[in-house]
This record gives C-alpha cells, sequence and structure tokens, in this order.
C-alpha cells in the first residue's frame, strides 16, 4: 500500500488558541450575559459585534501608526478575538476564512489585482 499524500507544510489549520477562543465563543451563545461579555455582545446582535471589531481594528491601527510595539500586540489580541465574535454572530467557522486564505496561497496579489482589472 502506497503512502498517504502528505499534508501541505503548516496545514491549513488554526493554531491551538485560535481553536479554543472559537469554541469558547460558540459556547457563550445565549449563556448570561452579566456573567460573560461574549454573551454580552452577542445578545447585541450581529450589528453590535461588526462595530465593536471596527472600534477594536482602529485602536489597533492607532497604535500600528504610532509604533508602540506593546500596545499593537495587545490591541491585536483584542482584533481577533473581536473578529471572532462577529464570525459567530453570522454563522460563519473560522474553518471557512481559513480555507479562503489556503485557496490563495500562492497566488501573488499583484498578480491577482490585475486579473480583476478589465481588460
Ligand atoms: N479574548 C477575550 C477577550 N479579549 C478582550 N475581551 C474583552 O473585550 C472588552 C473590550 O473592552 P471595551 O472597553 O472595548 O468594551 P466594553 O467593555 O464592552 O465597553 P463598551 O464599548 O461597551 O463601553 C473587555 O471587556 C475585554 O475584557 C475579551 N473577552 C473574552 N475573551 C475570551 O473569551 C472567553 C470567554 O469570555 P467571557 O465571555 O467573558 O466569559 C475568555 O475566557 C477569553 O478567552
Amino acid at each position: 500500500m502506497s503512502a498517504p499524500a502528505s499534508p501541505p507544510e503548516g496545514g491549513a489549520g488554526a493554531p491551538g488558541v485560535l481553536r479554543r477562543l472559537e469554541a469558547a465563543i460558540a459556547a457563550r451563545k445565549g449563556a448570561d450575559p452579566a456573567v460573560s461579555h461574549t454573551a454580552a455582545l452577542l445578545a447585541r446582535g450581529p450589528g453590535k459585534c461588526a462595530e465593536k471589531f471596527g472600534e477594536e481594528a482602529v485602536e489597533a491601527i492607532v497604535a500600528a501608526a504610532a509604533g508602540d510595539r506593546a500596545n499593537l500586540v495587545y490591541e491585536s489580541a483584542d482584533v481577533l478575538y473581536h473578529m471572532l465574535v462577529m464570525l459567530a454572530a453570522r454563522d460563519v467557522a473560522l474553518d471557512e476564512v481559513l480555507a479562503e486564505l489556503a485557496r490563495r496561497e500562492g497566488v501573488s496579489g499583484v498578480a491577482e489585482k490585475a486579473a480583476r482589472k478589465p481588460r
């Protein structure tokens, strides 16, 4: 019997911490908003979750523009958490996003943009 084909190096999966965070967020759906920040956010609806993601992204942008490395790391963690909450609010799995990234692997952004332009 021949050996199974090797998966692409590194695979297309999320690191454990992102997987655990996605599961924690999913588990908070319908939980008591008084004891869970995630539940409180989800209870306010997908629009509010998207708005919070935008606010956190701006905070990361400010840190990056200021060259505040420590704050950029901190705010980027907030961005990732709030992105997962926003996705959960719309029932989009992290795997769907990762599959899109995997699909793009090896496709130059410059070539992709050129292909989109009308001929
Ligand atoms: N990773 C996070 C995480 N990152 C940031 N935050 C919270 O996100 C909030 C962002 O602060 P803001 O002041 O911007 O938001 P806010 O307090 O809603 O203020 P307003 O804008 O509403 O005035 C803070 O309360 C942070 O504690 C997080 N809350 C939860 N998690 C993860 O989610 C898990 C479940 O948390 P709970 O849902 O709270 O049980 C935790 O174990 C963590 O792993």
